[in-house]
């Protein structure tokens, strides 16, 4: 999916605990218990509302242990939309938090269960600063106008994000299709883990925003090493030439980074490969 948003922007990436921690009493089996990953979640997109960002990016699975033996008892239903509080706590809830927070959210992603086919999903929903619900991702591998003191209203101003989740980085296409649909920014919900993590996690992001020239945001929940999958954390930020702008370790923070659209242009200028591709030699996968 792609969501528009007004550039420049800064960008925040929660790296939240959301698996069963052994931390304290009071985090215990935090990861397991939905509303208290639903209240953790609403005080860290609070705290980076508080310092600026308005737009704001949750880990794969917030809400859950990350597994698919999980799924049955953490899903919820969202279709048809919206659905109602007992069908879909999360989506209410994260609907009133980016309207308290008056920031576009993205949702993370949480396990859906699509009550026709009775298939699950691993899904991501982003709620705009109203709370309106503007777009959503189901994992799967210019009006200018500028009237002196009547009215100014630049359309190039805003951009549009691409939305995957986790293992969809690993398909250039998804990316590439979004970026060629005018996507500025490419987000992924991730939860890799400390075998692929150390290998992959960094290079498949930077190469994304390589191929692309685009920025690319990769968030991971933090590790907790009593659950049953150990993410790698180290939620990142990179802009259109690979540079990394923020990068966690592995525990519970947030990462920021400010956005804009002047080093896309440059970059873009610089390297003009958007403007080079041989279609009469090659087919143009990306137009589609
Ligand atoms: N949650 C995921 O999709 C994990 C993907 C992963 O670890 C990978 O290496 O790819």
């Amino acid at each position: 999916m792609t969501a528009v948003l007004k550039r420049p922007l800064k960008l925040a990436l929660v790296q939240l605990a959301c698996g069963i921690s052994k931390l304290t009493n009071h985090h215990r089996n935090i990861g397991a218990d939905k509303a208290a990953n639903l209240s953790h979640a609403r005080a860290k997109v609070l705290e980076a509302a508080k310092a600026g960002a308005s737009l704001i990016v949750l880990p794969e699975c917030f809400n859950s242990p990350y597994g698919t033996q999980y799924f049955p008892k953490y899903a919820e239903t969202l279709l048809p939309s919206p659905p109602t509080k007992e069908q879909s706590p999360s989506y209410h809830a994260l609907s009133a938090l980016a309207a308290e927070a008056k920031a576009y959210l993205v949702g993370g992603s949480i396990p859906e269960l699509e009550p026709t086919t009775q298939k699950y999903y691993n899904t991501s929903m982003v709620f705009s600063p109203t709370g309106a619900l503007i777009g959503t991702h189901r994992k799967t591998h210019l009006f200018d106008i500028d009237i002196p003191g009547k009215i100014s209203f630049k359309e190039s101003d805003y951009g549009k994000i691409g939305l995957s989740i986790c293992y969809d980085v690993r398909f250039p296409e998804l990316g590439m299709i979004a970026a060629r649909k005018g996507a500025f920014l490419l987000v992924y919900p991730g939860a890799f883990n400390t075998t692929t993590g150390p290998m992959h996690w960094s290079l498949l992001g930077r190469a994304r925003a390589v191929d692309n020239q685009t920025y690319v945001a990769m968030c991971s929940p933090a590790r907790d090493m009593s659950a049953t999958y150990h993410a790698w954390g180290h939620s990142f930020i990179v802009d259109p030439n690979a540079n990394i702008l923020g990068e966690l370790e592995e525990k519970e923070d947030i990462v920021y980074a400010d956005l804009d659209n002047e080093t896309i242009e440059s970059m873009r200028k610089g390297i003009p490969v958007t403007t080079q591709r041989r279609f009469d030699v090659y087919t143009d996968v990306g137009e589609v």
